[in-house]
């Protein structure tokens, strides 16, 4: 793509102004270092990123690249080699309640039911609620996921989609500050992914949680980001672009792939990936 046209979307996309909401999550110089027997390998290096309050975020890039491994130290599961993570202005020291993760597979417990899977965090999180308030937490998310009629079924009479919905009601339902989606459709059929990406557009359109989601899907990340981020390749990766998706709120999937800035957007992310 010519550096004139690619210029050109970029401006176009990015014309909406500055964002002034307040930030939410900032990567501070992030380095991670893993030790191998070859010696060490340096995945990430003084990455930078800013999210802002209430923002989506995709994260997009070669696989390899350390997305996981970006969104694992964000969530504070895997330790920070060089840099810090702030969230709210605060510096976190290790996995905590601001914070909620959906991975790819939810890792439900199968034995208990969906109500008894969301339930188990939400003791933790509240645990000075009623048993009234904390039940009517994990119902009302589960409602939102549409499995308001399958609260007592067993997580392992669930399909694969629902068994999601459930890992997706129960990270809102800890009420975190900052979502973090590792691929959490990758496993699924394009019919259960379109219906689940916008179940959760919809819940997180009405919670305004800041999210960031790791996809290797172009089309998903344009569908629900605000700003779609593309890392370079390791070794030594870190935010190679930045693409702002304008397209209003609440989206659309329609309306979105029939948008004449639509595949200006696509080509100009594949074409980051292609190079
Ligand atoms: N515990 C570890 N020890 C050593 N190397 C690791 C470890 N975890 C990940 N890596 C390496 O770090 C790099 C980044 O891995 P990571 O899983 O973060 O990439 P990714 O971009 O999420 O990949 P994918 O898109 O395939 O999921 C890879 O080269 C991987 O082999």
């Amino acid at each position: 793509m010519e550096v004139l046209e690619k210029n050109k979307i970029q401006q176009k996309a990015n014309s909406q102004g500055k964002d002034l909401r307040p930030d939410m999550l900032v990567c501070q110089d992030i380095t991670k270092i893993y030790p191998t027997p070859k010696g060490d390998y340096t995945v990430l290096a003084d990455l930078q990123l800013t999210v802002k309050k209430g923002e989506f975020i995709s994260i997009i890039g070669h696989s390899g690249c350390g997305k996981s491994t970006l969104l694992s130290m964000i969530a504070g599961l895997n330790e920070i080699s060089a840099g810090k993570v702030l969230v709210d202005q605060e510096e976190i020291r290790g996995a905590g309640p601001d914070r909620a993760v959906v991975f790819q597979s939810p890792s439900l417990f199968p034995w208990l039911t969906a109500l008894q899977n969301v339930l188990i965090g939400v003791k933790q999180v509240f645990p000075h609620a009623s048993k009234k308030q904390k039940l009517d937490i994990c119902k009302y998310y589960l409602d939102k996921v549409g499995l308001g009629n399958d609260l007592n079924k067993r997580a392992i009479e669930l399909s694969q989609g629902m068994q999601q919905r459930v890992g997706i009601a129960r990270a809102f339902a800890l009420k975190p500050k900052v979502l973090l989606l590792d691929e959490p459709f990758g496993m699924l059929d394009s019919l259960t992914r379109g219906e689940l990406q916008d179940v959760l557009l919809e819940v997180w359109q009405k919670e305004q949680i800041t999210a960031l989601m790791v996809t290797h899907d172009v089309d998903e990340s344009i569908f629900l980001a605000d700003r779609v981020i593309m890392m370079t390749s390791g070794p030594y990766a870190k935010i190679g672009d930045e693409l702002r998706i304008p397209f209003e709120r609440p989206r659309d999937r329609v309306h979105v792939l029939e948008h004449d800035d639509y595949y200006d957007y696509r080509s100009y992310l594949m074409n980051f990936l292609n190079h």
